[in-house]
């Protein structure tokens, strides 16, 4: 059993896991982020370490071979992993949760490796206002949006793999149910079991 809270986010692009995990790591303190490494190019605010560590193929492919990666897949022609430090970093750092914003492929990988992990499946409210978003973040240009966008199918197939799906309709309510979700998972009954430990030795 993982004393950390290993919780991964999912979602086709756009529908707004970015923005749900910023609003749970505002507000779960003990909670981290895993700041994933990817070959695609920094996007106008995001910074090197924060949002991403931001590197070229030829440097991702030697992370591959000596073994960095928890799991990486490539998403809409880049290359994305997740660092098997940023784990240990969590860990090091006393740290309750750790949230993976990764695909489907990575969610899988995590899955596999970390038996523990919690899956969550964010689903946009329809088709049409997923589109709106892609749009309207303005980050991509058109042929990035539609590559998006068709991907957004693919993804949505394999909501059956996740533990939680959440409907990103109006957004207070999503950022509660993830909010609960990370929190439900903070107290599981064997995460604490230690506690109640304690106190009985105190008998
Ligand atoms: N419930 C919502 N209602 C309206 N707009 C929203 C909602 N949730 C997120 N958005 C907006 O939709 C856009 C996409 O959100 P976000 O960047 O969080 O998506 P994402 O799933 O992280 O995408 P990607 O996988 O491409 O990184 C943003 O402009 C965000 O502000
Ligand atoms: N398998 C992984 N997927 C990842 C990782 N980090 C991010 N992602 C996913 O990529 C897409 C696109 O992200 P964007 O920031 O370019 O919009 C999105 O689905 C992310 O969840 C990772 O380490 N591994």
């Amino acid at each position: 059993m993982d004393d950390l809270v290993l919780l991964i986010l999912c979602s086709p692009s756009g529908a707004g896991k970015t923005t749900l995990t910023r609003h749970l790591l505002d507000n779960l303190k003990d909670f981290t982020f895993s700041v994933s490494h990817t070959t695609r190019r920094p996007r106008a605010g995001e910074q090197d370490g924060r949002e991403y560590h931001f590197v070229d193929r030829v440097r991702f492919q030697t992370l591959i071979a000596e073994g960095e990666f928890a799991e990486w897949a490539e998403v809409h022609g880049n290359l994305y992993g997740t660092s098997v430090r940023e784990i240990e970093r969590a860990r090091a750092e006393g740290k309750r949760g750790i949230v993976f914003d990764v695909d489907y492929q990575g969610a899988r990988q995590i899955k596999a490796k970390l038996r523990d992990a919690i899956g969550v499946f964010v689903l946009p409210p329809s088709m049409d206002e997923l589109r709106r978003r892609l749009e309207g973040r303005g980050t991509e240009d058109a042929a990035a949006v539609e590559r998006r966008f068709a991907n957004a199918w693919h993804e949505i197939e394999h909501y059956g793999f996740f533990d939680y799906l959440v409907v990103n309709d109006d957004l207070d309510r999503a950022k509660a149910a993830v909010l609960g979700i990370a929190l439900a998972e903070r107290h599981r009954r064997w995460r604490l079991a230690p506690t109640a430990e304690l106190l009985l030795k105190a008998r």
